[in-house]
């Protein structure tokens, strides 16, 4: 099956899920992230807001503002072409709609911060596999962001871990040259490491 095939495939099974298996996974999740050292070690967390079905973070931001930990959400990147930055995520920064219609920080608000910056980055996702692979929206945002890993090995790295449906797990995904793996892979029921 080629990505485009299974891109749409697997976008149709997260939307099909109901609202309450929606609330039931997103409870799910933190438990499962709660156990995880790359969590709980981490000071600033970049994450999402769910779009699209895909798995809610909110339980987990909710969390880590608990903790006293820093949360980050992606922005499109005003001049460098589909990359993303981060801005501070807190309880009362204002959000606007990007170009995608998935709510953002406005710049002028929050402070943004490079990718590099973040010590544990949560990648929203269509699909993934046991070896990292991970299959996105299309838009080649997040491994543009995170090819300084590969590019640039000295650079501080965060943790990249893929926050997921159960239903999203395909056997080995088709892998690009572009491709960034994922160390991880946090779903409703699991944590995988990348074998
Ligand atoms: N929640 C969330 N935020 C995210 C991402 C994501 O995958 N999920 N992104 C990860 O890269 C970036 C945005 N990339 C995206 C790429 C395509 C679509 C999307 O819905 N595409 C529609 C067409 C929408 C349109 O063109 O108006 C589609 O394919 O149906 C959404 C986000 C940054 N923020
Ligand atoms: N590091 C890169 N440099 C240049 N082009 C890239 C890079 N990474 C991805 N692309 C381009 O982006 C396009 C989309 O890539 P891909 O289908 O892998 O996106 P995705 O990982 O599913 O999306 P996203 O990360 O936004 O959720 C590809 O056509 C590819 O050519």
């Amino acid at each position: 099956m080629s990505r485009t095939q299974l891109r749409a495939q697997l976008r149709q099974a997260r939307q099909a899920l109901t609202f309450q298996q929606q609330q039931l996974a997103s409870q799910r999740l933190l438990k499962v992230l709660l156990n995880r050292p790359e969590f709980l070690k981490a000071k600033h967390i970049a994450v999402y807001l769910a779009n699209d079905g895909e798995i809610n973070p909110l339980k987990i931001i909710e969390a880590a503002w608990e903790m006293n930990k820093h949360c980050y959400l992606p922005v499109l990147h005003p001049i460098y072409h589909n990359r993303l930055w981060f801005l501070r995520y807190r309880p009362k920064t204002k959000l606007a709609p990007n170009r995608f219609n998935i709510l953002e920080p406005t710049v002028r608000t929050e402070r943004l911060k490079s990718a590099w910056a973040m010590d544990l980055v949560l990648l929203p996702l269509v699909g993934f596999d046991q070896y990292g692979g991970r299959l996105g929206m299309g838009g080649g945002f997040y491994d543009r962001t995170f090819e300084f890993i590969v590019k640039n090995p000295l650079k501080p790295r965060p943790n990249l871990v893929g926050l997921a449906h159960e239903c999203q797990q395909v056997d080995k995904l088709p892998t690009a040259s572009w491709d960034i793996p994922l160390a991880g892979i946090a779903s409703d029921s699991n944590y995988y490491i990348a074998r």
